[in-house]
């Protein structure tokens, strides 16, 4: 880790950050209830930041269950991934979501990953509608990627979310029409959660998500670090890691970030917001793929919560996709704690999943 003193990169990124958010930004980093807690313990930060208050947001925004409520009204979601390397991943998105609480969730994946997926679990609607590079010719391209927009067009506008990169791979074929899915989404109001793959795709490409108030980008310590590089041109400072996301999320015109690491940090460029419960020493492989896909369902929710108390502006005013980051994060930490209590150094990322429902019961009861 480079130290800010002996860098003169970091000293310029600091300056970058200090004179583009100026004193106005440093008084909008935002604080959800809670006690105090500096950050500064943490990432040694310039920054006094505090605990976002997750178990009233998570009651705030979770519906009830309600019968007169039909199938679809709790949310439909989409996980654009899957490959030949990696099934797992858009499994383990399109499942929590259904644990969680949403309606439908559907993959869309390569043909050949489709049928592992669908065995994994009868509950998914998956598409096999992708293709990647060495199953298509030269001359096909362009017939393939109209034939995946048109299948994808049609079902767009149906989900409140769509989460774009878990286990998608990095074909250059597949990007490209996956680039497409991300332009169409964005054109039907479609929110997108990036992570994995995808945010390998929107970091060379940033104006798939530039200035789109309703995409959330989930970068992991490596996913941030490109993002960091391309979008500040620096190498990552933990010594002020607050007021680098606030500076990176404005550097993307406002999209949301969330930071995943031993705290979640949770930037709009407005606000910054913290979560730090303790959740699971384990660090198997498939924990971000859980949060991509509850991000989705928790920032659905929360825009339908948003919406429907619209006459209250103390409400709207608030970035439902932020409320969605930090109820997911939060959720997550609590049930990776509950199974990492029974399973120990066993704890895997199916094991997780299993305790979403019980982690999520105990904040907001089903009766
Ligand atoms: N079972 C599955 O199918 C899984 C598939 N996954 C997918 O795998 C693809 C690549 O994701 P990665 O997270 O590996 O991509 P990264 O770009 O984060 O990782 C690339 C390399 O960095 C290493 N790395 C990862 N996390 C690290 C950390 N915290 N500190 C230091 N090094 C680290 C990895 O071992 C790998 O060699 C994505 O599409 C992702 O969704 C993962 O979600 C894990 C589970
Ligand atoms: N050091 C840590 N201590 C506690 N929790 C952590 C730590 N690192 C990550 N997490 C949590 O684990 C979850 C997944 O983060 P991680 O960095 O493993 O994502 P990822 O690499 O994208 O995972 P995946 O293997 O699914 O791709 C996040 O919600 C984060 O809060
Ligand atoms: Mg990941």
């Amino acid at each position: 880790m480079l130290k800010s003193s002996s860098s003169s990169i970091l000293r310029r990124q600091n300056f970058l950050i200090r004179t583009l958010l100026g004193s106005h930004y440093n008084n909008q980093i935002h604080i959800i209830n809670k006690p105090m807690q500096k950050l500064s313990a943490q990432f040694g930060s310039m920054t006094t930041t505090t605990e976002a208050d997750s178990d009233s947001i998570l009651r705030r925004i979770t519906p009830t269950l309600d019968p007169s409520r039909h199938k679809g009204q709790a949310g439909k979601v989409a996980v654009i991934g899957g490959c030949r390397e990696y099934t797992g991943a858009p499994y383990f998105a399109a499942i929590s979501a259904l644990k969680i609480g949403a309606d439908l969730s559907h993959v869309f994946c390569t043909k050949d990953a489709a049928p592992i997926i669908k065995s994994y679990s009868p509950e998914l609607i998956v598409h096999p509608i992708l293709e990647e590079s060495y199953s298509i010719r030269d001359e096909e391209r362009r017939s393939i990627l109209s034939k995946v927009l048109a299948e994808v067009g049609k079902w767009m506008e149906r989900f409140d979310c769509i989460v774009v990169g878990p286990g998608l791979g990095r074909d250059p074929f597949l990007l490209d029409c996956v680039s497409e899915i991300m332009k169409l989404a964005r054109r039907s109001n479609v929110p997108i959660v990036v992570d994995g793959d995808g945010l390998f795709l929107v970091t060379v490409n940033l104006d798939l998500v530039r200035g789109y108030h309703l995409a959330v980008l989930t970068p992991n310590v490596n996913e941030y670090k490109r993002l960091v590089q391309k979008v500040i041109g620096t190498e990552v400072n933990d010594q002020d890691a607050a007021e680098e996301l606030l500076y990176l999320a404005r550097g993307i015109g406002g999209t949301t970030v969330l930071r995943k690491g031993k705290s979640d940090l949770i930037s709009d460029g407005v606000t910054v917001n913290v979560v730090s419960i303790f959740g699971s020493p384990r660090r198997c492989g498939g924990q971000g793929d859980i949060l991509s896909g509850s991000v989705a369902v928790f920032s659905s929710w929360a825009r339908q919560c948003i919406s429907v108390a619209e006459s209250d502006s103390s409400t709207s005013r608030v970035n439902p996709m932020v409320l969605g980051c930090i109820a997911a994060s939060a959720l997550l930490r609590k049930a990776a704690s509950m199974a990492f209590q029974d399973k120990k150094r066993a704890t895997l990322t199916t094991d997780i999943i299993e305790y979403l429902g019980r982690s999520l019961e105990d904040i907001s009861p089903a009766s």
